[in-house]
């Protein structure tokens, strides 16, 4: 099978000053990969979830999700979605299984056993008022109503958001057996070091824009590497500091460090005119190459 999330030319402004949303977003999300969408605040990822849902009507372009548009066939698509919101209101009185079994009578669900499978491991309090909830709390309820009845695609929009460290990776197992069972997961996220962890690939949106689309390594890969070299004694920096791709370099007698934005092959024949005591080549986190995108204030490259 093809894409299980397709857009085209996905554009939303907002109001009548067309203020930006998101911009000709063209995304194929392959069925069975867990797709991480990263962007900082504010760089559409709520925009471009709502638009998938069929919450929020195109400005332009199109989306399908499941062969379905997303606005025009939209409860074609939410049949076969399970979605965290970004904000979700719950009714304060009920408690989460209250919610849980509402759920699954819309839904026509009547084993809830994987329901409560999920709220033990996310360590849940399903018997407390939504109101005594704590933030992280009620994000588990939501994650609980979104995964519990096996969607074959998940949608979640920062689904890690307020949970501790320890949730947190038992909700990433979570994301891996979903995929391990063949269905598909989208989230958004600005924690990398999630998202490096299990997702397939990964698409970065800047300011309503998507700019990059990359399986998880090869993005990394391609990257630029951090280099410490350490000879017998000192070394004029300077040959280094010439050589193309070479960023950050800081001296200190017989140690360098930079790091290297192209292959390797001048600067290992620089550094063997001398004595080599010991090398690091070493990949950044997917974080550091994000920065990258982004710049360490937001400003982008
Ligand atoms: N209802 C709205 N009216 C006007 N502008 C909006 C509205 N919702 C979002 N925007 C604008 O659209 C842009 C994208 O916002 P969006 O919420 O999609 O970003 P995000 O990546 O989800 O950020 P966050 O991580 O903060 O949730 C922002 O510039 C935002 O100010």
């Amino acid at each position: 099978m093809g894409a299980v999330i397709e857009t085209r030319a996905l554009t939303k402004t907002y109001g009548r000053r067309k203020s930006r949303g998101i911009k000709d977003v063209d995304l194929a999300v392959e069925e069975g990969e867990v797709f991480g969408f990263l962007g900082p605040n504010g760089a559409g990822k709520t925009t471009t979830i709502r638009l998938l849902m069929g919450f929020l009507r195109p400005s332009g372009g199109r989306a399908r999700v499941f062969g379905f548009d997303v606005w025009r066939e939209s409860v074609e698509v939410r049949a076969r979605v399970g979605n965290l919101p970004g904000e979700f209101a719950l009714e304060d009185r009920m408690t989460g299984e209250d919610l849980i079994r509402f759920f699954a009578r819309l839904r026509g669900v009547k084993d809830l056993g994987y329901a409560h499978e999920l709220a033990e491991r996310l360590d849940a309090e399903l018997e407390r008022p939504m109101r005594r909830l704590s933030r992280g709390n009620k994000q588990k309820i939501g994650l609980i109503q979104a995964m519990f009845h096996r969607p074959p695609l998940l949608v979640l929009d920062e689904p890690t958001g307020g949970l501790d460290p320890l949730v947190q990776e038992e909700f990433l197992d979570i994301v891996e057996e979903t995929r391990d069972e063949g269905r598909t997961v989208f989230f958004s996220s600005h924690v990398l070091s999630e998202v490096e962890r299990v997702c397939d690939r990964v698409g970065i949106i800047r300011d309503g824009e998507l700019v990059e689309v990359e399986p998880t390594d090869a993005l990394v890969d391609k990257a630029f590497r951090h280099v410490r070299l350490v000879f017998d004694g000192p070394v004029d920096p300077r040959p280094f500091e010439a050589l193309p791709g070479v960023e950050d370099l800081k001296a200190d007698g017989a140690r360098l460090t930079f790091t290297l934005h192209e292959s390797p092959d001048a600067m290992i024949k620089l550094a063997a005119k001398h004595r080599l005591v010991s090398m690091e080549y070493e990949r950044p986190s997917l974080e550091e190459v994000f920065l990258t995108y982004y710049g360490q204030n937001g400003g982008g490259r």
